[in-house]
């Protein structure tokens, strides 16, 4: 389990999803559709789409982790949309050490994958991304996330 925490509102993941939108907005290309990674990818997915004005969206659902461990990723639910992706936009949420990106490309060779935010070691996997995040740190999304009471920093200031 990483130590480190990066914690992300959905306002920054809104935000960020929409600097993605016009980074691929501006490649000027025609996308037959959106393949969404599940789960991560589905709520980055659904912005894109939004803000792409793209209507076909299907998905992949891949499991790599439980509780924070690694596993060899499987396939739960295939595409239908594609066969190999050309055309198609592949969105995840993150890239951490790309064993979930390898294994994606292998089934959809030609699809442009996106992530909104890599670490360092998976980051030559997709082809573009908005924000690096260390390799030691654990990005928790917001639909992992509730809003808590939090103690003053000072001893003395009252609770
Ligand atoms: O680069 P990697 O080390 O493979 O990690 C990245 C993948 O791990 C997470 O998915 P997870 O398997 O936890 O499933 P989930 O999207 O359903 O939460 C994340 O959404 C990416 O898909
Ligand atoms: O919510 C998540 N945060 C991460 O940093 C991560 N890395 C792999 N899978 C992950 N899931
Ligand atoms: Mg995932």
């Amino acid at each position: 389990m990483s130590e480190k925490k990066c914690i992300i509102s959905w306002d920054r993941l809104h935000r960020d999803c929409r600097k993605l939108s016009q980074r691929i907005n501006q490649m000027d290309r025609k996308w037959d559709g959106i393949i969404a990674i599940t789960r991560g990818g589905m709520i980055p997915a659904a912005i894109l789409a939004r803000e792409l004005g793209i209507r076909v969206v299907d998905s992949i659902s891949v499991r790599t982790y439980s509780h924070q461990q690694i596993e060899e990723p499987v396939i739960l639910n295939d595409v239908s949309a594609t066969e190999d992706g050309e055309n198609f936009l592949l969105i995840d949420d993150l890239v951490d050490t790309g064993v979930t990106a390898k294994f994606v490309r292998q089934r959809l060779p030609k699809a442009y994958f996106a992530t909104v935010y890599a670490k360092p070691e998976g980051r030559p996997l997709v082809d573009t991304f908005i924000a690096e995040v260390p390799q030691d740190t654990w990005i928790y999304f917001p639909w992992d996330l509730h809003l808590d009471y939090v103690k003053p920093i000072a001893k003395e200031a009252d609770e």
